[in-house]
């Protein structure tokens, strides 16, 4: 490796090290102990670095795999069933092994875990979409653990093909987080399936844009079936909204703490874009508006000349016919366009909130969902 390539690489390391909020996502491959039930021991480890490194200040959000290996162990079968819903009773069977071990795990260090079970639909569903990632903010601000899984009971694409690697990228859009670790068997993406290419060489980073890496990526083993190919996908959906993604081997000793004191382990790929800039492209460019909202020349300047957030008592006026998460136009009150933005509020309790102060919202709607109309990460005033 060229000294100012490596130079590159040890600062890209360097930066990823200081990033706040981390989805980690450990992969079926590493948990199960070749099918033998949960690796307990691997588990521990891994929790012992988050609580390390939640102590250093960073929000950790953990997406784990494991359920059906965990089930068959549970259930007595000797290999993973064909059938779909004997897949599903075993994920169901297995879920309760998983949770229990990462419960007691993270106990260890005083921090309290959440079960949460989602399917891609429910994110890509608004209402769904803001509703778990309210609810997934809230955990971090307590600083609860949330533990995630596909919930297998209802959905059945991801479970015949074994990619949490893709519902890990989802969470990491939902939460906007920094970094996106994928936690593996092997210690990287290589430039081929190091299980049958014994001169393929290990990638430190590229870009999660860059086609070539795709082309690279192979199937994967038994029990965790997505191979690589899903965690380079993951890769570039992660990077939509900005996060970094690491694909490392889950093996290595110490490997989260070692990424957190900036080592070249594992395979980084980097995101075009920062984080905010991602996202309000998103909102900007992909989604119809449902309805306008119109402000007073006080929200008006707060948001063209603050950057603040869009509270209710800025809004004179709700229009159109929206629900809670849908995009809506930001106008003045002579009708100019001033920014657009995913709402918190349905049309319904909009207009119950006009003009009201945020102390005075839970007694207009009986609820308080949000202090603001619009948070401002998700407002891009135009
Ligand atoms: N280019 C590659 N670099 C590294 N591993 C690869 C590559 N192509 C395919 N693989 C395979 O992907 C597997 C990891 O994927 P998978 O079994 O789905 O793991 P997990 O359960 O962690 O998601 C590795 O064991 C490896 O054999
Ligand atoms: N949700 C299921 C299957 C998910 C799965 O195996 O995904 P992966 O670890 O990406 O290969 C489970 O927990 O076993």
């Amino acid at each position: 490796m060229a000294v100012d390539e490596m130079q590159q690489y040890q600062e890209s390391r360097e930066r990823l090290a200081k990033q706040k909020r981390w989805v980690i996502k450990i992969g079926s491959a590493l948990l199960t102990n070749d099918g033998k039930g949960l690796n307990r021991e691997g588990m521990q480890s891994w929790v012992d670095q988050m609580a390390e490194l939640q102590k250093l200040g960073h929000e950790i959000i953990l997406v784990s795999s494991g359920s059906v290996a965990e089930g068959m162990k549970r259930l007595g079968l000797k290999k993973r069933p064909d059938e779909v819903h004997q897949l599903q009773a075993a994920a169901a069977v297995g879920q309760m092994g998983l949770v229990q071990a990462y419960e007691t795990a993270f106990g260890k260090h005083e921090r309290l875990t959440a079960q949460v079970l989602l399917t891609h639909d429910d994110l890509s569903n608004r209402t769904r979409y803001l509703n778990a990632r309210s609810t997934l903010r809230t955990l971090m601000s307590m600083g609860v653990v949330p533990v995630i899984n596909e919930n297998d009971t209802v959905v059945t694409d991801e479970i015949c093909f074994g990619d949490n690697d893709t519902l890990g990228a989802l969470v990491a859009n939902l939460v906007e987080a920094d970094v996106l670790v994928i936690l593996t068997d092997q210690q990287g993406l290589f430039t081929a399936d190091p299980r049958s290419n014994p001169d393929a060489r290990l990638v430190v980073e590229g870009r999660a844009s860059d086609p070539a890496y795709a082309a690279m990526a192979g199937g994967g083993g038994i029990l965790g079936r997505g191979g690589m190919v899903t965690k380079v996908r993951a890769a570039t959906l992660a990077a939509r909204s900005g996060a970094d993604t690491v694909i490392v081997g889950g093996r290595i000793d110490q490997v989260l703490t070692r990424l957190r004191a900036g080592e070249l382990i594992g395979t980084l790929m980097l995101a075009d874009k920062e984080p905010v800039a991602a996202r309000k492209q998103w909102i900007a460019g992909h989604l119809q508006t449902r309805g306008d909202l119109i402000l007073d020349d006080g929200a008006v300047r707060a948001l063209r000349e603050g950057r603040r957030s869009l509270l209710p008592i800025g809004v004179v006026a709700a229009n159109g016919r929206f629900e809670r998460g849908e995009v809506v136009a930001c106008k003045d009150e002579r009708g100019e366009l001033v920014a657009k933005g995913l709402v918190n509020y349905s049309r319904t309790e909009a207009v119950k909130i006009l003009k009201t102060p945020s102390s005075g919202l839970e007694q207009a709607l009986g609820y308080v969902a949000e202090p603001e109309m619009i948070h401002r990460d998700n407002l891009v005033v135009l």
